[in-house]
């Protein structure tokens, strides 16, 4: 049996800790034969082989008396860098117990226990559901809903060095003012109607002005404003820091592509360009 996560691209601008877009990159999970301890075997330096390992370690949190497996993780999410690795891998956890534990989980009850170990739901709303979600907590619980799909592919600019969320989240101010706070969210707000009415002549603009956090974690990530002004260039609808960053996402038509990493190179950008494109279906298990 093989569990299927796609990365995920958080914010969109605005929608801090409240928007986020399942993407083409996927995190697959061979569950193996049973075995005496957990062992799961990657090609990740950094992360653990035994049941520390934040797929098993999820997955246990939920239900302590799991039967030991052997497990087999392959990855093209690349890790500390906004592409929602560790969401996969939370859900991916939450997948592996309700498939050896039998637990028949909804996907609502998915998204509350994802969304509980994960603090936001902006990344793993759409790994377990797909397409672009919208989701909050209120009243101690979470509310997520499914926006339109953007009719447009993606570019993921993927910088060499690594950006920890918790130390990119420890670049934003402890708080804003009314003014601030009013603003930005009414920026958020008109985004969110926008994508529901498939007004893409107002939708990059929106996306664009982002008054929580991309200013503050400029300075982290200095590649942002050149690769936004070379988005312009090239006809994408919009540019925005992906999660966290370090990961820059342009939205753009799949033919307008070639062009705009032509004009990256030409300024001396030449991390890797990822082509990737929204991920439809969310988590999938396959026999
Ligand atoms: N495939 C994986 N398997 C196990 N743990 C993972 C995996 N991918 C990411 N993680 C965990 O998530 C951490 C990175 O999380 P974070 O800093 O939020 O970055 P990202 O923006 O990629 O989600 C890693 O240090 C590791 O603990
Ligand atoms: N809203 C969060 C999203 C973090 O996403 P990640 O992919 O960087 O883990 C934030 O902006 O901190």
């Amino acid at each position: 049996m093989q569990i299927k996560v796609p990365a995920s691209s958080a914010n969109l601008g605005p929608g801090f800790d409240s928007i986020g877009m399942a993407v083409s990159l996927y995190l697959t999970l061979d569950v193996l034969e049973p075995s005496d301890e957990w062992v799961i075997d990657h090609d990740f330096d950094d992360l653990p082989h035994d049941q520390s390992n934040m797929i098993i370690d999820t997955a246990l949190k939920i239900k302590a008396d799991l039967p030991p497996h052997h497990l087999k993780m392959q990855s093209a999410i690349p890790v500390a860098h906004g592409l929602g690795s560790s969401s996969s891998a939370i859900v991916a956890g939450i997948e592996l117990a309700n498939v050896l534990g039998k637990l028949q989980l909804s996907n609502d009850e998915k998204v509350a226990i994802a969304c509980e170990i994960e603090g936001h739901p902006d990344n793993v709303t759409p790994a377990i559901l797909g397409g672009l979600v919208i989701g909050t907590n209120v009243n101690g619980h979470f509310d997520a809903i499914q926006a339109p799909l953007l009719p447009y592919a993606l570019a993921a600019y993927v910088p060499s060095y690594n950006l920890k969320t918790a130390d990119a989240r420890a670049a934003l101010p402890a708080s804003l003012t009314l003014k601030q706070a009013t603003h930005g969210s009414a920026i958020a707000n008109v985004l969110v109607a926008g994508l529901f009415a498939n007004r893409y002549d107002l939708v990059g603009e929106l996306m664009e002005a982002d008054e929580f956090h991309e200013q503050p974690r400029a300075k982290l990530v200095p590649e942002l404003a050149k690769i936004r002004e070379i988005g312009h260039e090239a006809g994408a609808l919009a540019t925005y820091l992906s999660g966290a960053g370090p990961t820059v996402m342009t939205i753009i038509d799949k033919q307008g592509i070639p062009r705009f990493k032509q004009l990256l190179l030409q300024a001396g950008l030449s991390d890797p360009l990822l082509e990737i494109e929204p991920d439809t279906e969310g988590v999938q298990v396959v026999d």
